[in-house]
């Protein structure tokens, strides 16, 4: 490019290098999905169609970044991709990697929503965005306990979701008695209700919709206990 005498102006350009050697998370989480849900009409708490578009826009994305990518976590309307402590994809640039990857996330979930949706035509004034955030974590302990945490919030918000739900479809609660049951009920509590009001053992529920969707560098999807498999996920990677 051509010397102008307005060059200058790069010199304002600034650029966040994210720290060497640490563990970089790229979050996408969907904006509004809960307006885009209600507009779509997802099934609720889960419906099937949508999280496996999610999981089939991430798989492009980590097949995509296999070589710098450790792991990819989804559940609901959020992806994590943790990539290895050594990569140097584009030069560890934060907006780089997150502005990237959300974009690619975004172009396979519009490309690839005919498919898990044929007779439901995207609304050009509902289209899905997602915003995007890198993080990172300086050990293989610290990025252990981040992906234990979104598998533990999978859980929790499921079970809590699948309770209130299943009172409100099944036993014709209102939304305010239905929260009302729940509150203050701990894990097993919540599983009672389930079982002895609504007829439903939480263990038969779908396992993707109980332990989110785990992503391998080589493209599989997973639907696994996280936690007690956590050690196997990061052989190789420390
Ligand atoms: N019915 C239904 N809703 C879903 C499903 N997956 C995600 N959602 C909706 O997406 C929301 C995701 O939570 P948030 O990310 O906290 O909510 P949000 O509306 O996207 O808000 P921002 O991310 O802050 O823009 C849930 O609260 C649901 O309303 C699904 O499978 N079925
Ligand atoms: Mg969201």
């Amino acid at each position: 490019m051509a010397n102008s005498r307005f060059e200058y102006v790069k010199q304002f350009e600034t650029h966040d290098t994210l720290l060497p050697q640490t563990y970089i998370v790229v979050r996408i989480d969907g904006k509004k999905f809960h307006e885009f849900s209600k507009f779509y009409d997802f099934a609720k708490p889960n419906d099937e169609r949508a999280l496996k578009l999610m999981n089939a826009c991430a798989k492009n994305v980590v097949l995509h970044y296999k070589t710098d990518m450790i792991v990819a976590f989804g559940e609901s309307d959020e992806y994590s991709f943790i990539l290895k402590k050594d990569t140097t994809l584009y030069r560890r640039r934060s907006e780089k990697l997150s502005t990237l990857f959300v974009s690619l996330f975004t172009s396979n979930y519009v490309a690839l929503w005919p498919k898990f949706f044929p007779d439901t035509p995207l609304n050009h004034k509902y289209l899905p965005f997602f915003d995007s955030r890198c993080v990172v974590y300086p050990n293989i302990q610290i990025i252990k306990d981040y992906l234990s945490w979104r598998f533990v919030d999978t859980h929790i918000n499921n079970l809590y979701n699948t309770a209130f739900w299943q009172l409100i479809q099944i036993c014709g609660l209102t939304a305010q008695e239905a929260e009302k049951k729940l509150m203050g009920t701990f894990s097993n509590d919540k599983q009672e209700i389930l079982f002895t009001e609504c007829g439903i053992n939480y263990n038969n529920e779908p396992e993707m919709y109980k332990k989110g969707s785990l992503i391998t560098r080589k493209g599989e999807i997973l639907h696994i206990d996280v936690i007690k498999q956590i050690n196997e996920l990061f052989v190789g990677f420390e």
